[in-house]
């Protein structure tokens, strides 16, 4: 099964855990817009009566397009589940998202949720994080010398640009910087030094967040439990 395969695969796989009146945190990427598909057909098919909270501007549209009711996270009580896309998992279950930039919101949705869930093919699957480029959400005024003290620490920081070298603007119109780190040995100490670093708005590592992950596997699917 090629990778696309997977992801479709894990996207409908993941319908199963959407039971009727949930609210559902819908997170962002392309094997999400999967789940998205397959969610809108199941909730049609079974008439259920869910509640959906976006974590990107691209989802939202996506999923109103398909007919499913978007609901602002100011305007529901709590999140029963969110279902996301990853972009590493280590063995410990911590990850690394952001690929998409779209990891502000999916974070702020995730740690409202009661259970989080992420499905991916096995590629994303590794034993250190830190080969995928760590994405930094960081506020544009200033932004050359967060660089700078970034560089300073070996970071090697790459501002997030588009095919046309536009700088990418995330759905909060911040900037994004993408850490060249290779292997991250201490991901608890990186994360607390990012959450201190000022302008720093947020960043991709999510720590102790997902309760399961969906693999996509070329024999099949496995879930992960922590
Ligand atoms: O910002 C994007 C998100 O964190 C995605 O969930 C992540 O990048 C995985 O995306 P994909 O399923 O496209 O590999």
């Amino acid at each position: 099964m090629n990778q696309e395969t997977l992801k479709k695969l894990v996207g409908k796989y993941a319908t199963r855990y959407v039971e009727d009146d949930m609210t559902v945190g819908v997170g962002s990427g392309t094997t999400v817009k999967y789940f998205v598909e397959a969610l809108a057909e199941k909730v049609k098919n079974n008439n259920l009566k869910i509640k959906c909270v976006a974590t990107s501007s691209q989802t939202a549209r996506q999923a109103k397009r398909l007919k499913l009711p978007v609901y602002s996270l100011c305007d529901i009580n709590q999140i029963d589940l969110t279902i996301d896309g990853a972009d590493e998992i280590d063995s410990n279950m911590n990850g690394i998202k952001g690929g998409g930039a779209a990891l502000l919101r999916e974070k702020i949705v995730a740690t409202n949720s009661q259970k989080n869930i992420w499905i991916v093919d096995h590629s994303k699957l590794v034993k250190n994080l830190g080969r995928f480029p760590l994405p930094v959400e960081v506020i544009p005024f200033g932004y050359e010398q967060l660089m700078k003290k970034f560089e300073a620490l070996g970071y090697q920081p790459v501002l997030r640009t588009n095919e046309t070298s536009a700088i990418v603007k995330t759905d909060s119109n911040n900037y994004i910087l993408d850490l060249h780190l290779g292997k991250i040995n201490d991901p608890i100490k990186l994360a607390t030094i990012l959450d201190s670093t000022v302008g720093v708005v947020e960043h991709g590592l999510f720590l102790n967040v997902v309760d399961e992950v969906v693999v996509g596997n070329s024999d099949g699917i496995s879930v992960l439990k922590r």
